[in-house]
């Protein structure tokens, strides 16, 4: 793929937390229409990655361009980022943040977004401190997917919630993805959404490992995504 081709393009990102590189002389390209996994140990850069194509962490160099637009107003009005830990103020009940939200991204689709909270069980009149840690992170899905974006950014979406429920939460965000836009969605759980990526970016030390459609790894290698994890992260 070439740069032309790509919806986020990166040459050469480094991203430092003072001294030090989370992210190291980093290159990516990424189409469009799209779900890409972005996996990798514990503290190889994921989140940073994501929060930096986000635009909320800015000590970098390097180029970003997302939508042949650098980052900025234009990028932030297109990507819907969805953090590894929630910021929304407990305190608030459900349809406080659908009204925040609809002010403030002319892109958020509200009936969309109250669709997804009936669908987790959940009520607008609840409020985030009387939930379990999985029914928030069903309220940030719900808010991070119902923007019309083109560049969905997920940081571990899933991960305090039970493995039953998981199944629903990544129908909903797959049903909810906007034809043509791109998912990166960052995970440790390989095995739940093995069957949903259509490529993967692994990370190490904050650049990029291995890179490659799902499909063809899996017949390059053999076998499937998750032990094509374990071997490389073993190597
Ligand atoms: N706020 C911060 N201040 C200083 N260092 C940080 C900060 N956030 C992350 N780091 C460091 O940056 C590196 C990358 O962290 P990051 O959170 O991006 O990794 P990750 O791949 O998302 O990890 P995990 O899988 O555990 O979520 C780690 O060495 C981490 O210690």
């Amino acid at each position: 793929m070439t740069e032309n081709d790509s919806l986020i393009s990166v040459r050469d990102l480094t991203v430092r937390y003072g001294q030090r590189r989370a992210v190291d002389h980093l290159d990516l390209d990424l189409a469009g229409g799209q779900i890409v996994g972005l996996l990798g140990e514990n503290g190889c850069g994921k989140s940073t990655l994501l929060k930096t194509l986000a635009g909320v962490y800015a000590d970098h160099s390097g180029e970003i361009r997302i939508a042949g637009h650098a980052l900025g107003p234009q990028t932030k009005a297109i990507v819907s980022y969805l953090p590894d830990r929630s910021a929304l103020p407990e305190r608030y009940r459900v349809h406080y943040f659908l009204d925040l939200f609809e002010d403030f991204f002319t892109d958020f689709d509200r009936a969309k977004a109250a669709e997804l909270i009936g669908g987790f069980g959940l009520k607008e009149s609840m409020k985030l401190k009387e939930m379990s840690k999985g029914m928030r992170e069903k309220v940030h899905v719900a808010l991070t997917m119902a923007r019309r974006a083109r560049v969905y950014l997920l940081d571990e979406p899933i991960s305090g919630v039970d493995p039953s429920a998981r199944e629903g939460i990544l129908e909903a965000i797959l049903r909810t993805l906007e034809p043509d836009s791109l998912l990166l969605i960052a995970t440790h759980l390989v095995h739940d959404l093995e069957t949903s990526l259509d490529s993967v970016v692994m990370m190490r030390h904050g650049g990029v490992l291995l890179t490659g459609q799902v499909d063809d790894l899996r017949a390059e290698h053999g076998t499937s995504l998750e032990q094509i994890f374990r071997k490389v992260y073993r190597s």
